[in-house]
């Protein structure tokens, strides 16, 4: 029976192989009419201009390249195929293929049989042959959505699905579906053959390395209503952990720049919130023929020039994340031209008189000039123009002039004299300097001033509207001090947030932390830069240059990508602050100063936006919520709903959803789709914890082929990669707020209740030191919605080790995850 068996698999294989030679086949006609065309086309004299022939070589050239790599470089290049019945109209799509998604009436005759009317192989990329007929159908292609979305109880035309796994030119195996088991369908003449269990618990079960799968050959039906949704709007994403939302927000990405590349020349913005999750999950959209559109940027590398190198404590995160923020800054903003040295006199001499404006006119013109609206920087020429007024004035030459044109002549000359001195340009330098956005940031250090800054709400004025800095510190520290009614920050917040900045130095050039890049964002705006001329959208549009070849959608490999494109995907990235297209991943997580980073790089855009509330390490959610409101503005939105948890093995799933139960009780966790019999592991460190992590650490080494993440609370961090060292890459070290949004083999979760107790806060990653209590606090909602991301980060195994605060039973089962 087995031998049997095996023999159905081989032939099927056999069929599959013939066919994939067939589409290497007609590739390689493609190489051939690709020299074909590089040739007619240098040999050509003058047909169209220089620059387009230029342009036509290139692409020729290109596509040769593309064709010869794609041997080798395209892994599992076709994966996919469906049998299906004959459709209920003749009218075939663009790809190929027939349009209609249901059999026609009797594609099932009475006695249950049908014969498969159309296969279609799904692929990395749509290949047609000579007669335009698909070999291959491009996964995003409207023909390839059947494979996704077809269920047993929804199976339209669908009889057979099949995956199909290949590496290069070789198939190496077939698993199917029968997705109408009742009938018996017949293809050229023989019964339908159908191998295998299916091709999901086969990937799901396969062992993680530190970079993320694409899941093209898996994607489930409802996953896929998300990633073909249309882009209209906003497009909201919520799924447990584990239910495929990163990957269907890449795969969404590739499927947008599929529908509409012009569209999406504008760009794709994908935002994480660690760098650990952009470099888990770059390497996906390479994989899906895709790449130079779409930026993957961690929250602390979104604004140019500011990339975050350190971490705040997490109480400072809090209050740097907050919305009160805002007004902070926009007083700082205003208030920071104050800082530092600031003259106090203007002496220059016109008409051949000395005219001279002391400290007190100063400050007046000064705060004249800042009850514009307009962002400080851009004040400097209204500040120039009322110094001048003023200068003007007090010359007193305005009086000898009766007949206004000659005043206005005389006024003319006067602006030009002045306006010619050193005394006088050093003058506006010093007095209105251009601020930056680091600077600003930095002058923060100065307690006395961001207490004044985050005072009883005045007005939006700040320092500008009175009196010199020394002087208004003094009376903003009293006010402070004086009653704490509508203040914006406390006390201990500024004393916090001045020492945190400190970092950055005088020059505000020092390392930024991540939750400084949206204050930096915000103070940019505030400021105000000077526009830099942009570059002409044809310069930046990449077009597609394969357009041109028929027969092909399109060719190109990940390696191909990689080379030409980096450096003008780079510029891309650097150049673009809006976009056609915003996808945030762990929506829940972002700041309400975050929200507002983003939003601003999406204000024209269409979104994706997808978490978990269940997640979210953010201590005010209604705060973050509005914050988001703002961002996405009064778009429409479609939501949906992912339910099913690829990842943990419902013996892990149980476990956590324990803790969820006690985090956001009444919340339905996704329903895992796999068991594996393994129950989570309870140990205690009852000696020393670095040794007991270690030793659990290479135990469950021991047990996975794949990765070992060990899970510590954050202020442990430094400590774990001490007690890990030496064990090779396959053990990761993580703090509990790290762990976001990645996965490993086995996970090491320890000492959850002091995970459970940190105080909490958003986005946080590597380096930098929390000082907190070696007793955990009480565990908090947002503690323990912490450990529930921990505890759901594993494929396969998991550990809880229990250490200080744990209470575990005799089981060694810590209190927090008992029923
Ligand atoms: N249809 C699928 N086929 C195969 N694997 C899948 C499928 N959907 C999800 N997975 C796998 O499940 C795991 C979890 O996916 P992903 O990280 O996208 O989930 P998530 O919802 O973002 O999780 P979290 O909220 O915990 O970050 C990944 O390994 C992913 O490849």
């Amino acid at each position: 029976m087995a031998a049997q068996h095996d023999s159905a698999r081989e032939r099927e294989i056999r069929r599959e192989q013939a066919h994939l030679d067939g589409v290497y086949r007609r590739l390689e006609e493609k190489i051939h009419e690709a020299e074909f065309l590089m040739d007619d086309a240098s040999k050509r004299a003058q047909v169209g201009t220089p620059g387009a022939l230029a342009e036509r070589d290139a692409q020729v050239f290109r596509a040769g390249v593309h064709l010869n790599r794609l041997n080798s470089e395209f892994e599992d290049f076709l994966f996919g195929r469906i049998d299906l019945l004959r459709g209920a109209d003749a009218e075939r799509g663009p790809d190929g293929a027939y349009i209609s998604s249901e059999p026609a009436e009797g594609a099932v005759r009475e006695d249950g049989a049908a014969d498969i009317a159309e296969t279609l192989h799904i692929g990395r990329i749509g290949v047609l042959d000579a007669g335009y007929t698909p070999l291959v159908i491009d996964w995003r292609a409207p023909a390839a959505a059947p494979f996704y979305r077809a269920t047993p109880v929804a199976p339209g035309r669908v009889v057979r699905r099949r995956v199909i796994r290949s590496k290069g030119r070789r198939v190496l195996g077939v698993e199917d579906d029968l997705l109408r088991p009742q009938i018996t369908a017949r293809l050229d003449g023989e019964e339908l053959p159908v191998i295998g269990d299916g091709a999901l618990m086969a990937a799901l079960g396969q062992a993680r390395s530190h970079t993320m799968r694409d899941i093209v050959s898996s994607i489930q039906a409802e996953q896929d209503l998300v990633i073909r949704a249309p882009a209209a709007s906003v497009t909201e994403v919520e799924g447990g952990p584990g239910t495929g939302k990163t990957a269907v927000a890449l795969h969404r990405a590739a499927y947008l720049l599929y529908q509409d590349r012009r569209r999406y020349a504008g760009g794709i913005l994908i935002v994480s919130p660690t760098p650990l999750l952009v470099s888990y999950t770059e390497g996906v959209l390479p994989s899906l023929g895709e790449e130079g559109q779409v930026a993957i940027r961690a929250l602390g590398s979104l604004v140019e020039g500011a990339e975050a190198g350190t971490y705040d404590e997490q109480s400072v995160a809090r209050v740097k994340g907050s919305a009160r923020m805002v007004k902070v800054l926009h007083r700082a903003a205003r208030g920071a031209l104050d800082a530092g040295e600031v003259p106090q006199r203007l002496r220059v001499v016109a008409f051949r008189n000395r005219v001279e404006l002391d400290a007190g006119e100063l400050r007046r013109i000064r705060q004249q000039v800042l009850s514009g609206t307009a962002p400080v920087n851009l004040m400097r020429p209204r500040a120039r123009k009322f110094l001048l007024d003023a200068l003007w004035e007090k010359c007193g030459a305005r009086r000898h002039h009766t007949d206004p044109d000659l005043a206005a002549e005389a006024r003319e000359g006067f602006d030009e004299d002045v306006s010619a001195e050193d005394d006088f340009t050093d003058f506006l330098d010093a007095w209105w300097p251009e601020l930056t956005p680091r600077r600003v940031l930095a002058s923060l250090a100065d307690e006395d001033r961001l207490s004044l800054f985050a005072g009883a709400a005045s007005g939006s004025g700040g320092t500008g509207r009175s009196g010199g800095a020394a002087g208004r510190g003094r009376t903003g520290r009293n006010r402070a001090g004086r009653s704490r009614r509508g203040q914006l920050l406390t006390p201990a917040e500024v004393r916090a947030v001045a020492r945190s900045v400190r970092r950055l130095g005088a020059d505000g050039e020092g390392p930024l932390s991540v939750h400084d890049v949206a204050l930096l964002d915000e103070l940019r705006v505030q400021l105000g830069t000077v526009a830099k001329p942009r570059r002409r959208e044809a310069e930046l549009s990449l077009g597609d240059p394969l357009e041109q070849l028929t027969g092909l959608d399109e060719l190109t490999t990940a390696a191909d990508r990689e080379a030409p494109r980096r450096g003008r995907a780079e510029r891309l990235a650097e150049e673009r602050t809006d976009y056609a297209h915003v996808i945030v991943d762990e929506a829940q997580d972002l700041t309400p100063m975050q929200w507002r980073m983003v939003g601003r790089r999406g204000r024209h855009a269409t979104w994706t936006v997808v978490g978990d509330p269940a997640q979210s390490s953010w201590p005010d959610p209604e705060e973050a919520a509005e914050a988001r409101g703002e961002a996405l503005g009064s778009r429409p939105r479609r939501r949906f709903e992912l339910t099913v948890n690829y990842r943990n093995p419902a013996e892990i799933a149980e476990l956590a959803d324990r803790v969820l139960a006690r985090a956001m009780p009444g919340v339905v966790p996704p329903k895992a789709v796999r068991s594996t019999g393994l129950r989570p592991r309870f140990a205690v460190a009852s000696g020393e914890l670095g040794a007991a992590v270690r030793a659990e650490a290479e135990r469950a080494l021991s047990e996975v082929d794949g990765t070992v993440g060990v899970v510590v609370p954050m202020r442990r961090r430094e400590e774990a990669r001490e007690w890990l060292s030496g064990l090779g890459d396959r053990v990761v070290p993580l703090g509990s707020l790290e762990a976001k949004g990645l996965e490993y083999d086995a996970t090491v979760v320890v000492a959850p209740a002091q995970i459970a107790g940190e105080p909490p806060t958003g986005n946080e990653s590597a380096g930098g030191g929390a000082s907190l209590d070696d007793v955990p606090g009480e565990a908090s909602p947002a503690g323990l919605r912490v450990l529930y991301v921990a505890l759901t980060r594993a494929t396969q195994r998991l550990t809880v080790l229990s250490a200080e605060g744990d209470l575990p039973d005799t089981a060694d089962v810590p209190h927090l995850l008992r029923d």
